[in-house]
């Protein structure tokens, strides 16, 4: 079993409808014509998303129009963002309008003018490291102090604009409510940033899943490897993390748990030893200095209960270093 070092009442000390989905959300419904598509600027798995304006007050948007999945999970992503909007660093939920004939939801966001990662993140800093990561990290300490987890951070969902130096963390259809004792779905997050925990079904985890997602954006940028761990299937995913934390390590953290290898690993992992994190140091990563790397084996740690916190993080002597020069 396994309970969140931090935050574990969050949900519990407030009234039942903040986190109850289950009973249905009430929806101000916002006015479909009050938008107009611009153009698509994304599709996913649940959504397609859109560069919109509002004919009202002649603003961009971005309108994320959801596909038909469960009502249940409709409503958890609407009741998750009605209690995050105005919060630091999280999207700004504008309005929630329906779609006439279908009856699905569109959600109207604030729009931010995105720069996509692979190319701002080349440009970094570690004064830019500090002051992004340290947005990241106030929005991810606000939404767990609120009792939620994110559960899909990776930098498609981290919309940077570079020239407001504006940050919002977006896609919050995967979050869910964290509560004690209860089993979470582990088919959660984006292959390459998924946690340990999710790879070795450990069912109990909490809101530190997200902060090896950080530290595999870290890992990322400082290392000059994107993504960090590039596995090709989820068991590989596992693998891949065990050729760099070691596989003695893994099996001792199954042990803490009371966990066994599940048997699809009994091919593919091998007896790899751990690596030591100035193996990925050399001329061509000069961000790699001292304090980030400590950051780093601080963040991606297999046994979820040892990583840090997002305010332990904000606390971490990385962000409180003058690297200006
Ligand atoms: C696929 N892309 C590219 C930019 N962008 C995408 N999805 C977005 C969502 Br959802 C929101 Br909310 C915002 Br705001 C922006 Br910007 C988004
Ligand atoms: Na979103």
């Amino acid at each position: 079993y396994s309970v969140a070092r931090v935050y574990k009442d969050a949900c519990a000390k407030r009234p039942q409808e903040y986190w109850d989905y289950e009973q249905g959300v009430t929806v101000e419904w916002g006015k479909i014509d009050n938008y107009e598509i611009v153009n698509k600027i994304g599709r996913g798995k649940y959504s397609e998303v859109f560069r919109g304006k509002c004919v009202v007050n002649d603003e961009y948007c971005v309108i994320k129009v959801l596909k038909p999945v469960k009502l249940k999970k409709i409503y958890r992503e609407l009741k998750i963002l009605t209690n995050l909007t105005g919060g630091p660093n999280v999207i700004g939920l504008l309005d929630i309008v329906q779609d006439p004939g279908s009856k699905i939801p569109a959600l109207i966001f604030e729009e931010v003018k995105n720069v996509d990662f692979r190319t701002l993140y080349l440009k970094f800093t570690l004064s830019d490291i500090q002051y992004y990561f340290t947005q990241l990290l106030v929005a991810l300490d606000y939404c767990h102090s609120m009792g939620i987890m994110h559960r899909d951070v990776k930098p498609q969902n981290v919309m940077i604009d570079p020239v407001e130096r504006k940050l919002r963390l977006i896609d919050w259809g995967l979050a869910e409510f964290y509560h004690p004792g209860v089993d979470y779905n582990v088919r959660v997050a984006s292959r390459y940033h998924k946690g340990p925990e999710l790879l070795v079904n450990l069912n109990q985890y909490d809101y530190s899943l997200d902060l090896w997602s950080v530290g595999c954006m870290l890992a990322a940028i400082v290392f000059k490897k994107e993504p960090f761990f590039k596995g090709s299937t989820n068991p590989d995913q596992l693998v891949k993390i065990a050729r760099v934390l070691g596989t003695r390590e893994l099996l001792e953290y199954l042990d803490k748990y009371g966990l066994k290898l599940p048997q699809e690993y009994d091919d593919i992992m091998k007896d790899f030893q751990r690596k030591k994190w100035t193996d990925f140091i050399n001329s061509d990563t000069p961000l790699a200095v001292p304090e980030v790397v400590d950051l780093i084996d601080n963040l991606l740690r297999y046994d979820h209960q040892e990583r840090l916190t997002a305010k332990e993080t904000l606390n971490h002597a990385f962000f409180h270093k003058d690297f200006s020069k």
